[in-house]
C-alpha cells in the first residue's frame, strides 16, 4: 500500500439499511415479504485525503450504492441468504473503483432470541 501524508485507505459504508424482501424456503416466505437489514463496506483503496475538485461526479455516490442494494435484494425471490449475499456481493464488486466488499444481511424476524445473518467478504481488503 502507498504510504503518504496526502493519501489514506478509504472505505464507504452503509449501515443498518432496512427494507422488505421476499426471501426464504418456507411457504409464507415465498408469498410475503419480510424485513431484512443490510450492512455494506466498500473498499475504495488509496485515495487523496481531500478530493481535488469537491465534485460528486468524481466519487462513488452513496445514494447509488443504497439503491443498488435495495434493487438487488428485491428483484427476485431467492431461497437462501447465501444466494442473496452472493448476488449482492457480485453486483457491488462491479461498481467503479470498488476493490473489495464486506456485506452482512440479517433476517430480522426469524427468531425471538437472536438475530440471524450471513456475512461475506470478497475482493481486496
Ligand atoms: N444457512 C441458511 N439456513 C437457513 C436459511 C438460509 O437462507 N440459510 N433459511 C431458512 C428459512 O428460510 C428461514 O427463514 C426460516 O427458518 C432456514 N435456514
Amino acid at each position: 500500500m502507498t504510504s503518504s501524508l496526502s493519501t489514506g485507505q478509504q472505505t464507504l459504508t452503509l449501515t443498518g439499511l432496512r427494507f422488505d424482501a421476499t426471501l426464504g424456503i418456507l411457504a409464507h416466505e415465498r408469498t410475503d415479504t419480510q424485513p431484512i437489514q443490510v450492512d455494506a463496506e466498500l473498499n475504495l483503496g488509496v485515495q487523496a485525503l481531500k478530493p481535488h475538485d469537491d465534485d460528486i461526479n468524481h466519487v462513488l455516490d452513496y445514494r447509488k450504492v443504497r439503491q443498488i442494494i435495495i434493487d438487488e435484494c428485491t428483484a427476485d425471490h431467492v431461497n437462501l441468504l447465501e444466494t442473496l449475499i452472493g448476488k449482492l456481493t457480485q453486483r457491488l464488486l462491479q461498481l467503479p473503483g470498488v476493490l473489495g466488499v464486506r456485506v452482512k444481511i440479517a433476517k430480522l424476524e426469524i427468531f425471538d432470541d437472536c438475530e440471524v445473518a450471513i456475512r461475506m467478504e470478497s475482493g481486496e481488503w
